[in-house]
């Protein structure tokens, strides 16, 4: 069945998933900052709205729909990250500005470069409402598309928030060449941190060994097309972040997230060691090298604590 989908954010990703889904023969509309406008116009006479705005654009384009949502009307979300001035994940901010709407969450490992030269890939489809994550699994997969479901939305978006900060600590560890044994130990103590925040969050276990965990963190982690895994490398050269950004002149998201992580930690007492030496790596506090180091002398303790 063709759908009449709304996508508000054509950058890489949303770019991406519109192509992707023209292609199978669903009926597209779009929206994006540069293009000035109201996306509230584009919100009639649709089946789906796919909101792929960096996490920094969630909360303004929340204000902007206020008031102007059709009842019943679908929100799927594919923003990953921790905004850093509510500390909410993106379906969180979604629910604050439209309480009543019909949510869903795509993620997984889906660097788009990948996807748009019609390279086979996995994804979640995670919502509350199980219907909707059903029926939007069978309308928006397509044959590069596999779509699972989950009933897990917010442990969905912990693990796709924070696997960017550790593929960015990843990027870090091969930038100083440091080998595959400390970016294997990396890996599952960052699996260990990103497990502390989604189960504190109240996500689900299994969510954080499916696609949008462990899948998303091996993608992210080990490519250069990703844009965090690249800023750690820029970072490992010596770059400062405003140089790292303007070098990739993209959204990355991990910096942000890590900082609002950090936060989170500090006032919920997690022992998130990783992304705290990002974040004071970030600041400028330390440098990469000595960021190791610190990680290697820290207490030793059992493999089951972070
Ligand atoms: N690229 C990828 O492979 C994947 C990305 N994602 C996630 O999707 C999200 C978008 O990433 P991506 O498309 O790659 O990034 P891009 O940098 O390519 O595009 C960012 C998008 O966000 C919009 N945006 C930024 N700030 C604001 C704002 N204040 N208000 C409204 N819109 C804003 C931009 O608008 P404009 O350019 O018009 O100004 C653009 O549409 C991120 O959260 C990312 O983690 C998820 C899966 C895969
Ligand atoms: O989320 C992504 C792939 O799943 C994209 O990762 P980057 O934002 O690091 O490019």
């Amino acid at each position: 069945m063709s759908l009449r989908i709304t996508v508000l954010g054509r950058g890489a990703w949303g770019g991406t998933l519109l192509r992707l889904w023209e292609r199978q023969g669903h009926e597209l509309r779009s929206w994006s900052r540069r293009d000035g406008g109201d996306p509230a116009a584009l919100l009639q006479d649709c089946d789906l709205v796919v909101v792929a705005v960096s996490m920094v654009g969630v909360t303004p384009l929340g204000l902007g729909l206020r008031g102007h949502w059709p009842q019943g009307l679908p929100l799927l979300s594919c923003s990953k990250g921790i905004d850093l001035d509510s500390l909410c994940t993106a379906s969180q901010l979604w629910r604050r500005h439209l309480p009543a709407l019909p949510l869903a969450v795509l993620s997984g490992p889906n660097l788009a470069e990948e996807l748009e030269r019609g390279l086979p890939a996995a994804s979640v489809l995670s919502s509350d409402d199980p219907a909707l994550a059903r029926r939007l699994q069978e309308q928006l997969r397509t044959p590069h598309l596999r779509l699972y479901t989950n009933a897990d939305p917010i442990g969905t978006e912990a693990a796709g928030a924070l696997k960017n900060v550790i593929a960015l600590a990843a990027g870090i560890s091969d930038g100083l060449g440091l080998g595959a044994n400390a970016k294997a130990s990396l890996l599952c103590r960052g699996l260990a941190e990103i497990a502390v925040v989604l189960q504190a969050l109240g996500g689900q276990p299994t969510t954080l060994y499916g696609l949008a965990g462990l899948g998303d963190l091996l993608a992210t982690a080990n490519s250069s097309l990703s844009r965090n895994y690249r800023f750690g490398s820029l970072l490992a050269e010596g770059c400062d972040e405003a140089t790292a950004l303007a070098r990739i002149g993209a959204t990355v998201e991990g910096p942000r997230t890590a900082r609002a992580t950090l936060a989170l930690a500090v006032r919920e007492g997690w022992q998130l060691p990783i992304c705290g030496q990002v974040v004071r790596l970030l600041a400028g506090e330390l440098e990469a090298r000595q960021a190791v180091q610190e990680l290697m002398q820290r207490d030793l303790r059992a493999e089951a604590a972070a």
